[in-house]
Formats: C-alpha cells, sequence, structure tokens
C-alpha cells in the first residue's frame, strides 16, 4: 500500500549502507519511483562520477551534486538514494526537510569496507575521498559526517546482519505501518 504522506522518503549514510539497494526495495514496497541521485549526476555530467572528479575535482561534483538534490526533493512519491556526501552541503540539508521522511541506513566500517571491496560500482562512482581509501577512509568520513547524518535524520536503520529486503521492510513498517 502506497503511503498516505506523497512527499518523497529520502536514504542518506555513507558509502555502501546500502541507499542505492534499499531503495530500490522499497519502491518495489511503496508502488512509487525511486530514482539515485548518483545516476541523475552522472546523465547531467555525460560522464563517470569517477571522471567528474578526475577532470573536473570534487567541488564540480558537488555543485552537479546540489542541482540534483535540489530537483529531486522537490519530487513526490519517490523514494530518493542520495549519495554518501549529499548532507554535506546545507542547500542541500535545506531541501532534505521537505521530505516525509530522511532515512539514515548504518553499518560498521568493517562492514562497509567489505561491501565497497566486491561491489561492481565502486571503481565508476565511489573515488578516493581524503589520501587514505579503504577502511581508513570510512572511518574519517564516518567521524566527520556522524554528526551530520544525525542532525538531518527522522529515522535511524542499523543495516548490520539484515538482507537489503529486510532493511526495506523495517523502513515501510516505521513510516507506514
Ligand atoms: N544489507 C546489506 N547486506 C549485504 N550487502 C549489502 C547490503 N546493502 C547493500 N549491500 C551491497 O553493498 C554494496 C553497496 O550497496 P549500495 O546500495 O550501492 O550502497 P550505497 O548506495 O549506500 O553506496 C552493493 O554491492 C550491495 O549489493
Ligand atoms: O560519500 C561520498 O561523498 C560519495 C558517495 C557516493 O555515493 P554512494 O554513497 O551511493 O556510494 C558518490 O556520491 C560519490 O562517490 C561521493
Ligand atoms: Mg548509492
Amino acid at each position: 500500500m502506497p503511503p498516505i504522506d506523497t512527499r518523497s522518503i529520502a536514504l542518506i549514510g555513507l558509502r555502501g549502507t546500502g541507499k542505492t539497494t534499499v531503495a530500490q526495495l522499497l519502491a518495489l514496497r511503496t508502488g512509487w519511483d525511486w530514482v539515485d541521485a548518483d545516476v541523475e549526476v552522472e546523465l547531467s555530467a555525460g560522464k563517470s562520477i569517477a571522471a567528474i572528479f578526475a577532470d573536473d575535482g570534487e567541488a564540480a561534483f558537488r555543485d552537479l551534486e546540489a542541482k540534483v538534490v535540489s530537483e529531486l526533493c522537490r519530487r513526490s512519491q519517490a523514494i530518493l538514494a542520495l549519495g554518501g556526501g549529499a548532507v554535506l552541503r546545507k542547500e542541500n540539508r535545506d531541501c532534505l526537510a521537505g521530505c516525509q521522511a530522511v532515512v539514515w541506513l548504518k553499518a560498521t566500517p568493517e562492514t562497509l569496507a567489505g561491501r565497497l571491496e566486491t561491489d561492481s560500482t565502486t571503481a565508476e562512482r565511489r573515488p578516493n575521498l581524503t589520501n587514505h581509501g579503504g577502511r581508513t577512509e570510512i572511518e574519517v568520513l564516518l567521524d566527520q559526517r556522524d554528526p551530520i547524518y544525525r542532525g538531518c535524520a527522522t529515522l535511524e536503520v542499523d543495516t548490520e546482519e539484515k538482507q537489503p529486503a529486510e532493511i526495506a521492510d523495517e523502513i515501510y513498517v516505521a513510516l507506514v505501518g
């Protein structure tokens, strides 16, 4: 059954927490559309996120991302999978405040490192954001971003040792009943 509140539902959290995967399953559960901010950025730039970082730098990526977030947050009846850093800009956080719910997906650095290592989209979509890369980078990002995610989130979901479908169900029950 679709939610009564037609405002969109946004998923936030670090790389590898499952935003892209869970958004698709939650869309099936609600009968709503789903959209991935990273895909929209790549379509608008005509190249991969790794290529945007390499050619134009991270700031250029964040500018494109902000345009996409602003457009996506105006949609209704959609599940929005955001990129892990979308919460960094205040303008994006202000847009997110208009959503029905902002769901923060969480997992330990160890789990995230394992998921990212084996994910086929990592090379094209997840360039290094610090000089570290790997698990150390995840720990650095976790320290920097946890307070920001906490400040935006209206629902926190631990994804540790849960299948993506279970996580989508948990969100559905929490938000729709
Ligand atoms: N709950 C989960 N348990 C195990 N693997 C998962 C889970 N959620 C996502 N994954 C896997 O982790 C990788 C990254 O997931 P993805 O949805 O792209 O994360 P994000 O969009 O948050 O970066 C994918 O290979 C996906 O299949
Ligand atoms: O954490 C980040 O700053 C980023 C996360 C990525 O998305 P996912 O969180 O979907 O991997 C992608 O937007 C880009 O590589 C930047
Ligand atoms: Mg994603």
